[in-house]
């Protein structure tokens, strides 16, 4: 059974339609890359996902069992499953890079300090910020507090990973610091879903690419499917573009 079932998914916003007949499986530990020309649905379909922006129509299925975004306790319970990196990285500017990663599992999720803070030590050393426990985000590069806003999802526990944009407002020297850590959770084996515009990195992750265009996916296939044989004259001519530059 996939992890993930997204069943003829449709979302407004207000009375525009911006995604429509989204159908996709995802299995555990799969890399999935959304790509596609700006406005086409790729953040939206993450917003979807999360709860965020609750569906038209349609259905999200984890693990065989069906989501329903408009039940509360549901949501939270999607919330925990899933976490959400995106491109600004939103870290708490009074708080400790330790405590940014401890907050919402003592407060939130409830779990027992002693237990979550030793995760996140843990996870922090991982990401390569375990000598910056104690600093304050303004202490740090962007990269530096990406990383640390991964630690925070993934303290998080979750089955799935979103992750939006994440190298979009790094300097050029600063973004494989934070790939080489997305490398790291898809060596683990987490189900990643993941937008970016780094075309050389998500030929070299991802197990399947989605390649959507107006609020659609025009298909789907492994990197080298969709990069060196796209079926549709629209991937065609999007693959076209991005590789000239
Ligand atoms: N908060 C919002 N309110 C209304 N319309 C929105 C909102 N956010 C996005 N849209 C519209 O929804 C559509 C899809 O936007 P989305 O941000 O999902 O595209 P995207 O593929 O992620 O683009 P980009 O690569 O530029 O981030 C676009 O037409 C956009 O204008």
């Amino acid at each position: 059974m996939p992890q993930l079932e997204i069943h003829d998914l449709k979302a407004n916003y207000g009375t525009h339609t911006v995604l429509e007949r989204i159908n996709l499986d995802v299995e555990k530990g799969e890399i999935i890359s959304l790509i596609g020309p700006s406005g086409s649905g790729k953040s939206t379909l993450l917003r979807v996902l999360m709860g965020l922006l609750p569906p038209i129509s349609g259905g999200v299925r984890v693990d065989g069992r069906s989501l329903d975004y408009a039940n509360p306790a549901q949501l939270r319970e999607i919330r925990a499953s899933m976490a959400i990196v995106f491109q600004q990285y939103n870290l708490f500017q009074n708080m400790s890079v330790l405590e940014n990663v401890c907050v919402a599992p003592v407060k939130v999720q409830r779990r027992a300090r002693k237990e979550v803070e030793e995760l996140a030590v843990r996870l922090l050393t991982k990401v390569g910020m375990g000598n910056k426990l104690d600093a304050y985000p303004d202490q740090l590069s962007g990269g530096q507090q990406q990383r640390v806003a991964i630690a925070r999802a993934l303290a998080l526990q979750p089955s799935i990973m979103l992750l939006d944009e994440v190298t979009a407002a790094l300097d050029p020297e600063l973004v494989n610091e934070v790939l080489d850590t997305v490398r790291m959770l898809a060596a683990d084996g987490m189900t990643l879903f993941i937008v970016s515009h780094e075309m050389g990195f998500v030929r070299e992750v991802s197990s399947k690419v989605v390649f959507m265009d107006g609020g659609h996916i025009v298909e789907s296939g492994t990197p080298r499917e969709l990069f060196d044989n796209p079926q549709h004259a629209r991937t065609r001519e999007f693959v076209g573009k991005i590789l000239r530059h």
